[in-house]
């Protein structure tokens, strides 16, 4: 198989066609994308030999302890995207604000605005755990030409025109759609390139994992911990199993090739639950969609959540179709928590 498969450089000219977009803008676009997810991937790999592990002493937006590859991996999809002058504005989980680009000319005729999860799982950094990199890209509502504005990026997740992951783990994958299925590359090292190594994912309709941070229980509310217990009672296909890596990337990976739903409820203690909607929810919820998946806040489906912050948070339940299905008939016996 090594090498017989077509790189992720062919497949993006291949299905180019796809796009809608004949400039070229795009396939460019998922380039920068690549070699930035190289270069961090490069930093990654050698964490622990690197002065890359720790805090960086700064908080981001949402108070956060940045962690210093948080800052490494930020700059470099940054200035990547900057740089190639492929984007008119980035919107980034370690950015305050959304970031207008202006080329050398001083304007931009670019299309694209990208929000961006630099480095997902930030708690598994220093502990040799797998982490990831997520990606989402629209097309501006604003004019071309004119500075990108916030309504360019607070658009409802159905209106993307492509989203993916890079997980950083066992070995180094990108996993992306452009709204024609979800294909996943894996890097070879020894080359440095992406090779098409799991073509058109797919979560199984039903799974036997629930992907939770149980050290929440006494937080959480009574839908989640009805959809727990029917998740651990011995009946059928029943106990399913517990596996929570704490890289949403990493957890969302597992599901897809095995079957599983990933939760990170609304709770007394986050009632918005931990997950941002603009760079970790509505990627993953186009990838799961686009893999025969499902993704939803428990009550309604996060593709239709109309933005109205940056940063905002929103609870998150996604995976295999059933049984996110089987979760939100439990949270629908309290319809008051859909208020979140
Ligand atoms: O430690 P907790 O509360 O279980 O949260 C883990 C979740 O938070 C995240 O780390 C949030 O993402 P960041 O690391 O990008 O901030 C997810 O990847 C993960 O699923
Ligand atoms: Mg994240
Ligand atoms: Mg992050």
């Amino acid at each position: 198989m090594e090498n017989n498969n077509l790189t992720l450089g062919e497949f993006i000219i291949e299905n180019q066609k796809h796009y809608k977009s004949t400039s070229g803008e795009f396939t460019r676009l998922l380039s920068s994308i690549k070699l930035a997810a190289k270069v961090v991937n490069y930093k990654v790999n050698k964490a622990g030999l690197v002065d890359i592990m720790g805090a960086a002493g700064e908080t981001n937006i949402q108070g956060e302890d940045q962690q210093k590859l948080d800052v490494y991996a930020n700059d470099v999809f940054m200035k990547t995207l900057i740089n190639r002058e492929i984007v008119c504005g980035i919107a980034s989980e370690e950015e305050d604000d959304f970031v207008t680009i202006t080329g050398k000319e001083g304007t931009n005729e670019n299309k694209y605005v990208v929000l961006i999860d630099p480095l997902d799982g930030s708690s598994n950094i220093d502990v040799n755990v797998s982490v990831g990199t997520i990606f989402s890209i629209y097309k501006r509502v604003t004019p071309i030409g004119t500075p990108v504005q916030i309504e360019d990026f607070l658009q409802p997740g159905n209106l993307q025109v492509a989203a993916g992951y890079v997980v950083y783990g066992t070995s180094t994958m990108l996993v992306y759609t452009s709204g024609n299925g979800v294909d996943g590359f894996t890097l070879n090292p020894a080359i440095g390139s992406f090779y098409l190594s799991h073509p058109k994912f797919r979560f199984p309709d039903d799974g036997k994992i629930y992907s939770i941070n149980e050290g929440n229980y006494i937080h959480f509310p009574q839908g989640v911990k009805d959809y727990l217990k029917y998740c651990q009672e011995e009946k059928d296909e029943r106990p399913y199993t517990s596996r929570y890596i704490g890289s949403l990337v990493s957890d969302f990976h597992r599901n897809m090739i095995k079957g599983g739903i990933y939760m990170y409820p609304t709770s007394s203690i986050g009632p918005k639950g931990k997950l941002r909607l603009l760079y970790e929810c509505n990627p993953m919820a186009f990838l799961a969609e686009q893999a025969n998946g499902k993704a939803s806040d428990g009550f309604k489906r996060i593709l239709d959540i109309k933005p109205t912050e940056l940063h905002q948070r929103v609870p998150f339940f996604c995976g295999s179709k059933n049984m996110v299905a089987k979760a939100e008939e439990f949270m629908a016996n309290y319809p008051e928590d859909a208020d979140y």
